[in-house]
């Protein structure tokens, strides 16, 4: 009889968790290949799940396809372990259990690089080695994107009619992690020919009976569980899981009454909790009827978004318009910094930029000094984000707190590195580059978290790219460009361009866009100042007639301070007739410098406004 037909009229009990206990047993490798250079032991952990009740096991072949093999290199060796690990599992069934080839889910809750061709190849190479080798039925199990699952279903149930176990997993008790609801998933695995539907990991009992509250029973399917044994904890520098058997026992019943036919356990499971579930639920007749408690999509408030002022991007393609740029002090006292930006304010710009860490040198954070701007002088300030500092979490958390503080405007970059920066020792982050960034705020903006969870509320952020023209190929960096813009980027802030062919260059080269740019300009203070920019920042090329009008001055810093600020306003004059963005860096907290050019960029602004208001209304 196969599985299926047991199923109709009885639970079945599955096995347990194999990674995790080989885990737990100091295996901290590949522990798929022990199906080759260990398969005694192997089977040994088989015939335990069999002993303690299991009437299903799975092999021992969840991450053994080329993709995450090829972290051990072992990419190679997919048919040698699939083949072997199925040998093993029916050595140790015999006939007292049913065995299911297992293929595992690839895409986690990280946007993925990984592409569906690659995704279908994974797949088929390992389906192909358990259809050899003969297996009961198939088990695919934690998979976390419900596309990636729906395709690789599409293909095996083409290729196979074999029982099929579709099992998905959930960051969210009621909600896949694109909140597709639970219910409908499973809906939708039954309606590509799936047998058994249901949950597996990371998700322990409670939750797991959480969501399955809102899963009607199947008409053409049987509903399964694998729940893990708890939360893992990090203890002594190991994963520990900690649900004991007990605490098992008492939810089996539970399942059952949501409609669970084949039950098993995931992560941290061990024998042990199996024999609890045995003890209550072996051959005992499945519920038929069950009430539902099905959720609807959440709700997210529609109320206008917490925005203050017009987004930047909408100002910039209306007028021109100057933001600059003036980076939180390395040290305590803030006297410097403050006067700096009053005096910004009354040059009239459109908001303050202020860096995170740049050049991964601490500073005091940018978001504090932002919102006191915001708050006592009345000033817009946009806070620049880098990935380099946070993880995924960290990210999420900080862009909740501007919200919450009414600070939207963002520049989103992956980062400096933290070698180059004042801490060498520390590590750089990078959950995620610059264009998942933008992709987390957007989405944000639609009121979910990166993970696909409702915020309650939308956010209105207005996210810049960064750009740097500064490299060999042009063409490249608006490449980059362009993959910002897909992702979502709303306009861009460019490192400083010190000559008119690069303002040139840079036109020709994003005038196809739509996406506005505010230009970067930076005066320069000094020959030393730039000697240093020209000689050793990567892409910066000062013209040697400038680096000589510069070295004139090099005994008289006042009057070098003057010529920069002359060379930044010839180039002002030129950007404004190329670019309705302006981008003024203030160099060493120098803010009479980029003050001064603030005024006269929107002094010129304005003639040019007033210029072209003329036009229109004496033609
Ligand atoms: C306006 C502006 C403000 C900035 N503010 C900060 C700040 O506050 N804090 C901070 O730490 N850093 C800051 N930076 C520096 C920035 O993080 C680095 O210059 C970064 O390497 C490029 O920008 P990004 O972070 O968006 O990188 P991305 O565009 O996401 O690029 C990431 C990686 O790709 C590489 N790359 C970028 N362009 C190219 C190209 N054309 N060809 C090949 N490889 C490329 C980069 O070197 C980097 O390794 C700023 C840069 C700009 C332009
Ligand atoms: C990471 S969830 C899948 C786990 C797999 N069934 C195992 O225990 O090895
Ligand atoms: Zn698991």
């Amino acid at each position: 009889m196969n599985f299926l037909d047991k199923l109709k009229n009885q639970i079945l009990i599955a096995d347990g968790a194999m990674g995790t206990l080989l885990y737990s047993f100091g295996v901290d490798t590949c522990s798929e290949e022990l199906n080759l250079s260990q398969a005694e032991q192997i089977q040994n952990i088989h015939r335990a799940y069999i002993d303690a009740g299991a009437d299903v096991i799975q092999t021992h072949t969840y991450a053994a396809n080329y993709l995450k093999l090829q972290r051990y290199g072992l990419e190679d060796s997919v048919k040698e372990i699939n083949s072997a690990a199925v040998r093993n599992a029916k050595k140790a069934a015999q006939s007292n259990a049913y065995v299911l080839g297992t293929i595992g889910g690839n895409r986690g809750i990280k946007t993925s690089s990984i592409t569906i061709e690659e995704l279908k190849r994974s797949f088929r190479e390992q389906l192909y080695c358990h259809l050899l080798e003969g297996v009961d039925g198939l088990l695919f199990e934690t998979f976390y994107d419900l596309e990636e699952l729906e395709t690789v279903l599409t293909i095996a149930r083409k290729e196979t009619n074999l029982p099929i176990i579709a099992q998905v997993s959930l960051q969210d008790p009621g909600f896949l992690q694109d909140r597709t609801p639970v219910n409908e998933a499973l809906k939708r695995l039954e309606g590509l020919g799936a047998d058994v539907v249901g949950l597996n990991c990371r998700l322990g009992p409670h939750h797991m009976l959480l969501a399955l509250e809102q899963v009607e029973i199947p008409k053409h399917a049987f509903l399964s569980a694998y729940p893990n044994a708890s939360l893992p904890t990090y203890t002594d520098g190991k994963f520990h899981y900690e649900g004991d058997a007990d605490y098992f026992q008492k939810s089996a019943q539970r399942f059952r009454d949501e409609g669970v036919r084949l039950l098993g356990g995931c992560c941290g499971t061990t024998p042990d909790h199996i024999r609890a579930y045995a003890s209550e639920l072996k051959n005992s007749i499945p519920v038929t009827e069950k009430v539902v408690k099905l959720k609807q999509k959440p709700i997210i408030v529609e109320s206008p978004p917490k925005r203050e002022y017009t987004p930047l991007q909408e100002i910039v393609k209306e007028r021109p318009s100057v933001i600059v740029e003036l980076d939180p002090p390395r040290k305590l006292d803030t006297t410097k910094f403050f006067e700096g930006a009053k005096a910004l304010k009354e040059a009239g710009i459109d908001s303050i930029t202020l860096a995170d860490n740049s050049l991964a040198t601490v500073r005091i954070s940018n978001e504090s000094l932002g919102y006191l701007l915001k708050s006592e002088l009345g000033m817009r300030p946009l806070i620049h984000l880098a990935c380099r500092d946070r993880n995924i979490i960290g990210l999420q958390s900080h862009l909740m707190g501007l919200h919450t503080l009414g600070m939207n405007d963002i520049l989103a970059i992956t980062g400096d590195p933290a070698r180059v920066g004042d801490f060498p020792g520390a590590s750089s982050v990078y959950d995620v580059s610059s264009f998942e960034l933008i992709q987390m705020i957007k989405q944000m903006n639609e009121g979910l978290s990166y993970s696909g969870k409702d915020l309650g509320q939308k956010t209105a952020f207005s996210v810049a790219g960064a750009f740097n023209p500064n490299v060999r190929s042009v063409e490249k960096a608006v490449k980059r460009l362009e993959k910002k813009i897909q992702f979502g980027a709303d306009y861009f802030i460019s490192q400083p361009v010190f000559s008119e062919e690069k303002l040139i260059e840079v036109y020709e080269n994003t005038k196809h866009l739509d996406t506005p740019i505010y230009i970067g300009l930076m005066p320069l203070t000094g020959s030393k100042n730039a000697e240093f920019l020209h000689n050793e920042v990567p892409g910066i090329k000062i013209a040697d007639s400038i680096r000589e009008r510069m070295a004139l001055l090099n005994d008289n810093p006042l009057q070098a301070a003057r010529e920069g600020v002359a060379i930044t306003k010839s180039l002002i004059d030129t950007a404004l007739d190329l670019f309705n963005g302006i981008y003024l860096i203030t160099p060493f907290l120098r803010y009479e410098l980029t003050a001064e050019l603030a005024a006269y960029a929107n002094q010129r602004a304005s003639e040019i406004r007033g210029a072209s208001y003329a036009e229109n209304t004496i033609f």
